[in-house]
């Protein structure tokens, strides 16, 4: 999507706030005027009726509707709505005191097993299991045996024996909420994990929490009714909605108007609340569905891959080095023995087909593998400090000296805040100062990227801005903590060819401006052509070549760096055939001990079966070919 096309964006129905959608449903209205109704009313009670609940009329008992008792009385001649009214305060607490305890063991622990994962998720789900097992009807009865007549501790009860519910779907929400671009984002960007839950996890969790506190509070209603007509809750003559069921149900022969109002409300509260979890949960669906379908990625081509550099000394001039880095998922190496050097001012790319682990380098040197993998071996020098060593230092380091944009702006930046409360908040967090000047300052840095009408911008959603809006918002967002490094994962991938190029000339202004290096992971050759001093080509988790952009391009000492140049759309021959590499990447898991593009070579002989390491032909160029000599001379001779 073009940033043009936003005015089409526009004329799109806006994505509506939870509380317009909710206000727009008819049943959502109707069942929240009718709790809020029964809240005033019983809290005023003294005030709505001119009767105590227990005040006796014996000569008028079982009356009806009249002038004086407009409910009706009882069969002691006491005030049905004014019974109805106190035992709806009864009721109301009952439902407060079990949704707080429901509410602050759910969210709490849902939170920190879906976020913190590790031991304290496996205690959390064990024992949400434990508890989900028990009769929860039993467990009440017998606390009301303990404590006879003592509703309070029974709701407590009722509250933490209704939490596991919750744990488990808030604790799936927030794995997966987890994952989301924006959420790394914030990590880079140097928030902590309580800033993250709270800033960027629960508003996602808002809508599921409200939905489950409604139904939990309406099954509360009614098994408060229900210990009530049991005779378990308040003791008489105190009114309860339950009491005065069964008090209706003992006369339902002489008066059956009384069963009207002890039943009627308890049945309207407990299908208000239910309209109201329904209503809330189509409103939060339909706040978060995007107007209008996301924009077609861009096909991906296969891409060229580069192996490793094995052990050696890092530059010492260089802003960040990468040493032997080798990232495992689910115990599988994704990524081995990773190295290059990157110094302040210099852009480096990273070239390679889908899969051969160039995000996983990038996001491994900031600390965040992804799917729960972990760096294995290696080492991240930034600023020669060791940022797999210490989390003090790769906290300190994610926003203000490494940055990261990802190929996913849409989805980096958080939903539910305006882009100038994001920027604003990045930079009061990395400057320190305070919030009109951050303000400011954000809206300096919408301008940066050149986006026209900055404070217009910053006054949007997200999802109010075209892809190359949204890129470009990213990118101020990433500039907000001043990085020496900027790790750009393929920035241009999901944007149209002329916002291509413009985010790419922004790049390059930017980082002539700042001086800052620039690590470039790319499909694209003539990226690497137009904005990188390096490249390192990655194949299958390796290093496979190392160099010089005009080197590498002039003369590349890998076939596999050989056959993707080939491969470039940008270098065809028109009428001609592009050539393909055959055959495909092996996945982590199947490697072979061998070369791991031997399967693929043509200049593959039985040499190639052994492991093949890194060798250095030329200053300041590296491969990972047994016949590099030949590719040395070949290219010297062309
Ligand atoms: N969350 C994950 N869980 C399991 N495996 C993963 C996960 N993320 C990446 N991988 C695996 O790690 C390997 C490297 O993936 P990576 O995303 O780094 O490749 P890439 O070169 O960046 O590809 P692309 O250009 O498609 O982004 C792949 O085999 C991929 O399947």
């Amino acid at each position: 999507m073009t940033d043009a096309s936003v005015a089409t964006r526009a004329a799109v129905p806006a994505r509506g706030s939870l509380v317009r959608g909710l206000l727009r449903r008819r049943g959502a209205v109707l069942s929240l005027g009718w709790l809020l109704l029964l809240t005033l009313a019983t809290v005023a009670a003294p005030l709505v009726t001119a009767h105590g609940p227990l005040d006796q009329d014996l000569n008028s008992v079982l009356t009806g509707p009249t002038g004086a008792h407009l409910l009706g009385t009882d069969t002691l001649g006491r005030d049905l709505l004014s019974r109805l009214l106190f035992g709806g305060r009864s009721t109301l607490l009952a439902v407060a005191e079990a949704v707080v305890v429901f509410l602050a063991i759910g969210v709490t622990a849902g939170l920190a097993s879906g976020y913190l994962g590790g031991r304290l998720d496996w205690l959390i789900t064990r024992t949400a299991d434990l508890v989900f097992a028990l009769p929860g009807i039993v467990i009440i009865l017998v606390v009301l045996a303990v404590f006879p007549g003592n509703l309070h501790a029974a709701m407590v009860t009722f509250g933490v024996i209704g939490s596991p519910g919750l744990i488990r779907i808030l604790r799936a929400q927030t794995l997966r909420v987890r994952e989301e671009l924006y959420v790394a984002a914030a990590r880079v960007a140097g928030l902590t994990r309580p800033q993250i839950l709270r800033r960027h996890i629960l508003p996602r969790l808002t809508s599921t929490v409200i939905v489950q506190a409604a139904l939990f509070a309406a099954i509360v209603v009614t098994i408060q009714a229900g210990l009530g007509f049991l005779g378990l809750g308040a003791p008489a003559p105190a009114p309860s909605w339950g009491g005065l069921v069964a008090d209706a149900s003992q006369v339902i022969d002489r008066d059956p108007w009384m069963l009207l109002p002890a039943g009627l409300p308890l049945v309207v509260t407990v299908v208000a609340l239910g309209v109201l979890g329904d209503a809330v949960r189509d409103a939060a669906v339909e706040a978060w569905a995007p107007p209008v379908p996301a924009p077609a990625r861009r096909p991906r081509r296969p891409m060229p891959t580069a192996a490793g550099v094995t052990t050696r000394e890092p530059d010492p001039q260089a802003l960040l080095s990468v040493i032997g880095l080798t990232v495992e998922i689910g115990g599988t190496p994704v990524v081995q023995d990773v190295s290059f050097d990157i110094r302040l001012g210099e852009t480096l790319g990273v070239v390679g087909e889908s899969g051969c682990g160039k995000s996983v380098t990038s996001l491994g040197i900031l600390g965040l593998v992804p799917g729960r993998g972990r760096i294995s071996a290696g080492h991240v020098l930034f600023q020669g400090s060791d940022l797999t060593a210490s989390p003090t230092t790769l906290a300190r380091v994610r926003g203000s000296g490494i940055a990261y944009v990802s190929q996913e702006p849409m989805v980096a930046l958080d939903p539910t805040f305006t882009v100038g409360r994001q920027l604003a908040e990045a930079v009061a967090r990395h400057s320190g100062c305070g919030r009109k000047a951050a303000r400011v300052r954000a809206v300096d840095l919408l301008a940066r990227v050149n986006l026209p009408d900055p404070a217009a911008v910053a006054a949007r959603h997200p999802h109010q801005l075209s892809g190359g809006m949204a890129q470009r918002a990213a990118i101020a967002l990433a500039l907000a903590g001043e990085p020496r490094l900027l790790i750009a994962d393929e920035p241009t991938t999901a944007l149209d060819v002329t916002v291509q190029a413009e985010i790419l000339g922004l790049l390059r202004s930017l980082q002539t401006e700042t001086g800052m290096a620039v690590l470039l992971i790319t499909h694209d050759w003539g990226v690497v052509a137009d904005l990188c001093d390096r490249a390192v080509v990655m194949y299958a988790g390796q290093v496979v070549e190392q160099a010089d952009v005009a080197a590498l391009f002039s003369r590349p000492l890998h076939p596999y760096t050989a056959g993707l140049l080939a491969a470039n759309p940008h270098a065809a021959v028109p009428g001609e055939p592009l050539p393909t590499i055959p055959g495909t990447v092996p996945p982590p898991g199947a490697w072979p001990d061998g070369c791991r593009f031997a399967a693929r070579c043509a200049l593959a002989t039985d040499a190639c079966a052994a492991p093949v390491p890194l060798t250095e032909p030329e200053p300041d160029r590296t491969t990972r070919c047994v016949h590099v000599d030949r590719l040395v001379q070949e290219g010297t001779s062309r």
